[in-house]
């Protein structure tokens, strides 16, 4: 059997965790609470869209939102990590987007639904290449940025997250069993906005990675 390969960690069909709420400029703009805990919630593999492929807008939502974060590849399983080996279990990064069709998301917000509709769609995840763990060696603090048409939207730097990589991964994995494979949203700093169909989304990590994907709407 050929071994697989972490640098095509999407193709694994393992779990995407993201994490809500991470960034107290974002919270702030949605009107939302600081957490005291971190706030998870899941995507499934077909989220996943890979550049040259359009992000596709679900027919339900008329408010698709853009959220970019820097993303976390599981390399070693675990459960109950502790935070002082945390780092052990990370084979590297992905610049990620977290799509989120923000009106569906206020409904269920006010109904206390859960937000798969708004979160978990199909291409709702669009993923850079993979970036192993050397190209970064301080994720607490680089920055990312988003342009939608070449204006920019987005630019935050991971040391405002509340709470930190080596918490989250010890954190999730006291609840849900980390694989290899697996990849979790950090979640995002403020500017989040709308996109529509024909836009041109362009997000990077400083010095380190770049990607576009086009906004189409689903047929
Ligand atoms: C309010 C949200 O959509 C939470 C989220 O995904 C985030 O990144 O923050
Ligand atoms: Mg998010």
């Amino acid at each position: 059997m050929t071994a697989r390969n972490i640098s095509r960690f999407w193709e694994w069909g393992r779990k995407i965790i993201c994490v809500g709420r991470n960034y107290a400029d974002h919270a702030k703009e949605l009107k939302n609470a600081i957490p005291t805990e971190p706030v998870l919630f899941l995507k499934p593999p077909s989220a996943y869209v890979r550049e040259g492929s359009p992000i596709l807008v679900p027919l339900y939502t008329s408010n698709l939102h853009h959220e970019v974060e820097l993303g976390v590849v599981i390399g070693k399983g675990g459960t109950a990590i502790p935070q002082s080996n945390a780092m052990e279990h990370v084979a590297g990064y992905a610049l990620c987007l977290d799509m989120t069709a923000r009106d569906i998301q206020d409904e269920c917000k006010s109904k206390g639904l859960p937000w798969t509709l708004a979160k978990a769609f199909n291409t709702s995840c669009p993923v850079s290449e993979f970036i192993p763990r050397e190209r970064i060696p301080d994720p607490g603090n680089v920055k990312l940025w988003l342009r939608v048409n070449d204006q920019l939207r987005q630019s935050g730097c991971t040391s405002q997250m509340i709470f930190s990589i080596p918490y989250l991964i010890s954190y999730i994995s006291d609840f849900i069993t980390l694989e290899e494979g697996d990849l979790i949203l950090t979640g995002t700093p403020k500017g989040v906005s709308a996109v529509q169909e024909h836009d041109e989304l362009q997000a990077g990590i400083e010095d380190v990675v770049t990607m576009s994907f086009r906004v189409d709407r689903q047929d």
